[in-house]
């Protein structure tokens, strides 16, 4: 759906040439949510408004549905345009106008008929759940209500890509999942490519299927979000997962420990979270154990088992242990001592 081909963005300031994106290549798949994610300055919102020309690319090209959007007429950029709907952390809506007039002026500058107006806007707002508040404006609304009008007015005109800018970066934890919800369900119903950058790990593992991370302009890892959790490689991807996941042992349990004892951190994938390894490995291992930490994350409905355990026994015994997980495909760190 998406083709980023060596797309290079370069902004002239008066202090000299700044990189906002560093020939970044990125094949997104039609009805995918992919996910961008990067500390602030690392190209993730220049890359966002290239897929739609807000930016125009130094170099390199944005395909979106097989049309290359660089190579289009102001005419042409227009109406590509509408078939990609986006929406901002801090919403910009129209604070005059009310939620239906917000709705309607996305249609209305896309020449619509005003018949259809009004059935496409009651529609587009029962399905963002605000049916009740088409008279309302937006002062008189939270943060979420806001947000699910920018949805509203992103989807007015039928769009096949949905861009998200930090779209729950403004909002409170509880309203951030309704939102997240909200747009797992575009997603299915509508088959919506949706493509959204956050600096918010958390985000990603709620609702993406693939994501990338981005550090000074490019991309330096990407793949599916369970294995990007899994199994990252770069250090920034490890700091960003580690902020979702990482488990940190208490003080006060360290000095409990036996300083002789090794402590492994061990990561079960998918079936293997939902097997009885560490009871078998116990069995036959001949190492004593102590299992410190231990819970199940689900990305994307996957299980990702994560145990903290503190073993005993000979280097021989916990060689083996080690050898006898990573052959049953988990992944295992030895932990130093605190
Ligand atoms: N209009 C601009 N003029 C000059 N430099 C810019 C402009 N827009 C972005 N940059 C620079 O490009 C680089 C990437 O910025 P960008 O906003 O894309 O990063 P980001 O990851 O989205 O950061 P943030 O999360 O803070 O928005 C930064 O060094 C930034 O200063």
């Amino acid at each position: 759906m998406i083709k980023l081909i060596n797309l290079h963005k370069q902004y002239k300031t008066n202090k000299g040439t700044v990189t906002g994106v560093d020939h970044v290549n990125l094949h997104i798949a039609k009805g995918e949510i992919f996910g961008i994610v990067g500390y602030s300055g690392a190209g993730k919102s220049s890359v966002l408004r290239c897929i739609n020309l807000l930016e125009k690319p130094t170099s390199g090209k944005v395909l979106v549905n097989g049309v290359d959007l660089t190579a289009l007429g102001k005419n042409g950029l227009r109406l590509a345009r509408q078939k990609i709907g986006m929406i901002f952390q801090h919403f910009y809506l129209i604070g005059s106008k009310t939620v239906f007039e917000n709705v309607a002026f996305a249609l209305e500058a896309a020449d619509t008929p005003q018949s259809a107006i009004q059935s496409k806007v009651t529609e587009l707002l029962q399905l963002v759940g605000l049916a009740d508040k088409r008279d309302s404006y937006p002062a008189q609304l939270s943060g979420g209500q806001k947000q699910r009008v920018g949805i509203a007015r992103a989807l007015a005109n039928n769009p096949q890509v949905l861009l998200c800018d930090e779209a729950t970066s403004a909002l409170d934890p509880t309203t951030t999942q309704s939102i997240l919800s909200l747009l797992r369900e575009i997603n299915r119903k509508l088959g919506l490519t949706i493509v959204l950058i956050t600096h918010e790990m958390e985000v990603v593992k709620e609702l993406c299927h693939r994501v990338a991370i981005m550090q000074d302009g490019k991309v330096i890892e990407a793949g599916s979000v369970y294995e990007i959790f899994a199994n990252p490689v770069q250090p920034l991807t490890k700091e960003f997962i580690n902020s979702v996941l990482e488990f940190k042992l208490p003080m006060k349990l360290w000095e409990k420990l036996n300083p002789s004892s090794k402590v492994l951190k061990i990561l079960f994938r998918d079936d293997a979270a939902e097997q009885a390894i560490i009871s078998d490995l116990l069995k036959k291992s001949g190492i004593q154990a102590n299992i410190l930490h231990g819970k199940i994350d689900y990305i994307g409905e996957k299980p990702l088992g994560t145990f903290i355990m503190e073993v005993t026994g000979t280097n021989e015994e916990v060689d083996s242990a080690i050898r006898y997980l990573i052959d049953r495909s988990c992944i295992v760190e030895v932990i130093e001592h605190a």
